[in-house]
């Protein structure tokens, strides 16, 4: 068996540099697709390589446009209300229907509403038919040698009728590229609900196999192959005879057992490895046999994106595919850092907020495969930037529809999962408003509403003085603003500990005398705020709880720490407990409200959000969830000026 020499040297080419090495690494290749006969009823999607012509016209003779009497023009000419003209059965008009033939010495055809029949043989009309009336001509759709579609169509269901219409029975298609999917790594097992500890479900070749669909190719998924030289190399060799592009995942980086470059190296020509883009730098080309192989990372959205790029690139020159996808722009609402080392690809939410298109960047890291899931869209910040401002306007390309997108309500704020049940009520009711929420804490969402960014802010800031929880922030960050405050749930705030609570923890001072590894929410969150609050008003002291500073973004990730127990102890509502199947230590009961931008609160899609959260539905889904109250729905108006 051949032993990996690690490959530290990947180079870092610019991306329109491995393209353009692409296509004049690959000459022949692309110059010489094949071409094949594919009936017209099987040829949706397929990439014609010819012309189609039509054989025949379309109607291929003269027919009628209506149910009525095909009649001689000339006689009719004198016909007006005050001058009805008889016309004779058979000798002056015969019984058409719409699409029978018209033929001489009948010229025009004339309604049947617009008749009088006057006996079994007799019609009375009152106004002339000029020639042709009423008349489908030979030729009207479609005229005999006329071209339907041009080379290089993409078919569409339409284009088959028009072709069937024409006479067309059989068209000439470039062949649809099979491409060979290997996904290579030990780790890597078939998809399971109990991956054991160093085991990773195999998902790239899935995703693949579906986007070589959507791109026009052929998949073929072979099964994945383990970290050994000789084995990777055997499936190689087949895919590649079998296949006109193979496609292997993992194994790309330089760690001990990445064998990829090598193999191809071994087998034919590696054109490069190493591309400046985030995430997918480790990507790679070569050429086995005359046909291309492309060396995937096994990063799930490093995989899309590479994917995506190189495999696209090579199908679409197979097809002839010149389709350019749809992009928008858009206001970014964060300031975002890149490299000056490579292109990076940003995945992002759009939401449309006073009317303007804006888009919030979700997480960067290349295994966050929920980043693709959530996205609306994605936009580079290229290699020559380092920086791109809030305000600034991206070039966004579009995963979905736009007018999906602008009736999105966009909430931003503290996390609570009664938002997947306002979202999965409102996708049940086939309602075509959807809510898309953002969790940055309670603060993150009153500053994204100050800056108009969001309709709704989810909040539960308790006022330390006071005790009245969101107002006293909203008139601290939302100066000059008119919003209103929408309050109903009350929820219950406690500890999470493991089944059992084999520490007997009672509250939150037990964590500091029992010595607990803690688990913390982020700074703005209103959780961290609200423990902030019970350490002020018992006299302890934060540096004592040990794990103060480990701080996690949402509810869901601090049950995920103790459970996995990364952490003893954290503090979060009652649901998440529930549903993470902890035992949880009642602390305290908060209020979470929505607040609500004056615009927002005066559109239509307010009124659906509202019928939402105000129905028995979503009341019965909170119950069963636990760790809820709800009581009376109160809409605050609050205009705040400048302090
Ligand atoms: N010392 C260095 N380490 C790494 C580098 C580097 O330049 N120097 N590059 C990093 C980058 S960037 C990436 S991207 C990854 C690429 O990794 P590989 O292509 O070598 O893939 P693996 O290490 O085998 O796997 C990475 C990761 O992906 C998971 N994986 C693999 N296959 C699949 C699959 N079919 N479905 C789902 N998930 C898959 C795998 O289990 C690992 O978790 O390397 C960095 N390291
Ligand atoms: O290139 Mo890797 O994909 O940045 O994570």
């Amino acid at each position: 068996m051949k032993k990996n020499k690690r490959d530290y040297y990947l180079s870092n080419i610019p991306l329109e540099k491995a393209l353009s090495l692409i296509e004049n690494s690959f000459k022949d290749f692309f110059g010489n697709e094949e071409v094949e006969k594919v009936k017209v009823i099987d040829s949706y999607n397929r990439i014609v390589a010819k012309s189609v012509i039509a054989k025949i016209s379309s109607p291929h003779y003269n027919s009628s446009a209506v149910d009525g009497i095909a009649v001689k023009s000339i006689k009719t000419i004198t016909a007006n209300e005050r001058n009805p003209i008889k016309l004779l059965k058979n000798e002056d008009y015969i019984i058409v229907d719409t699409g029978d033939s018209i033929t001489e010495p009948f010229n025009s055809v004339i309604m049947i509403e617009d008749i009088v029949e006057v006996d079994e043989n007799t019609v009375e009309i009152r106004s002339a038919s000029v020639p042709w009336q009423n008349i489908r001509p030979v030729g009207e759709d479609i005229v005999k040698s006329e071209m339907i579609i041009p080379s290089n169509h993409k078919v569409k269901p339409f284009d088959i009728g028009a072709m069937l219409a024409g006479g067309v029975i059989e068209i000439e298609c470039y062949k649809v590229p099979s491409v060979g999917i290997i996904p290579t790594g030990t780790e890597i097992i078939e998809p399971t609900s109990t991956p054991k500890t160093d085991q990773i479900i195999e998902t790239n070749s899935r995703m693949f196999e579906n986007l070589v669909r959507e791109y026009g190719g052929n998949p073929k998924r072979y099964k994945p192959v383990i970290d050994d030289y000789e084995l990777i190399k055997d499936a190689i060799l087949k895919a590649n005879k079998e296949n006109d592009i193979v496609v292997i995942n993992a194994g790309s980086s330089a760690g001990t057992e990445d064998y990829t470059s090598q193999i191809i190296e071994d087998l034919g020509e590696l054109i490069f490895h190493g591309v400046a883009i985030k995430p997918g730098k480790p990507a790679m080309v070569g050429k086995i046999n005359n046909k291309p192989i492309v060396g995937v990372p096994g990063f799930p959205v490093s995989a899309y994106v590479v994917f995506d790029i190189f495999v696209k690139n090579i199908i679409d020159k197979m097809l002839q595919n010149n389709e350019k996808r749809s992009t928008v722009k858009a206001i970014l609402s964060k300031k975002i850092f890149s490299s000056l080392k490579h292109d990076e690809y940003i995945r992002i939410k759009l939401g449309k907020v006073d009317n303007k298109l804006i888009a919030t960047p979700l997480k960067r890291g290349a295994g966050v495969t929920m980043s693709l899931v959530k996205a609306d869209g994605m936009f580079i910040i290229p290699k020559s930037k380092e920086v791109v401002e809030a305000g600034e306007k991206v070039d966004i390309r579009l995963f979905r529809d736009i007018s999906d997108i602008e009736n999105t309500i966009v909430s931003i704020g503290s996390h609570d999962i009664l938002l997947d049940i306002v979202s999965d009520i409102l996708a049940k009711k086939n309602s075509l408003v959807s809510l898309s929420s953002a969790h940055v804490g309670s603060l993150g969402g009153i500053m994204a509403l100050r800056k108009g960014e969001s309709h709704i802010a989810t909040s539960h800031l308790l006022d330390f003085n006071t005790g009245i929880y969101n107002e006293s922030y909203i008139s601290k960050f939302l100066k000059n603003k008119k919003i209103y405050l929408i309050k109903a749930i009350k929820r219950e705030q406690g500890l999470f500990v493991l089944k059992g609570n084999k520490d007997k923890i009672t509250c939150v001072k037990d964590i500091i005398e029992k010595k607990l590894l803690f688990v913390n929410r982020q700074n703005g969150s209103g959780t961290r705020v609200l423990l902030d609050y019970i350490l002020k008003k018992e006299k302890l002291n934060k540096n004592d709880i040990i794990g103060y500073d480990r701080e996690m973004n949402t509810h869901m990730t601090v049950a995920t720490a103790v459970l996995s127990g990364s952490a003893k102890v954290g503090m979060g509502i009652k649901s998440v407990a529930n549903i993470m199947n902890l035992d949880f230590i009642p602390i305290a009961s908060e209020d979470y409200d929505f607040i609500v931008s004056d615009d927002f609160y005066n559109s239509n899609n307010y009124k659906v959000f509202w019928n939402v959260i105000s129905s028995d539905d979503f009341k019965e889904k909170l119950e069963k969830l636990g760790g809820y109250s709800l009581g009376e729905f109160r809409v605050k108006c609050i205009e705040v000026g400048e302090k």
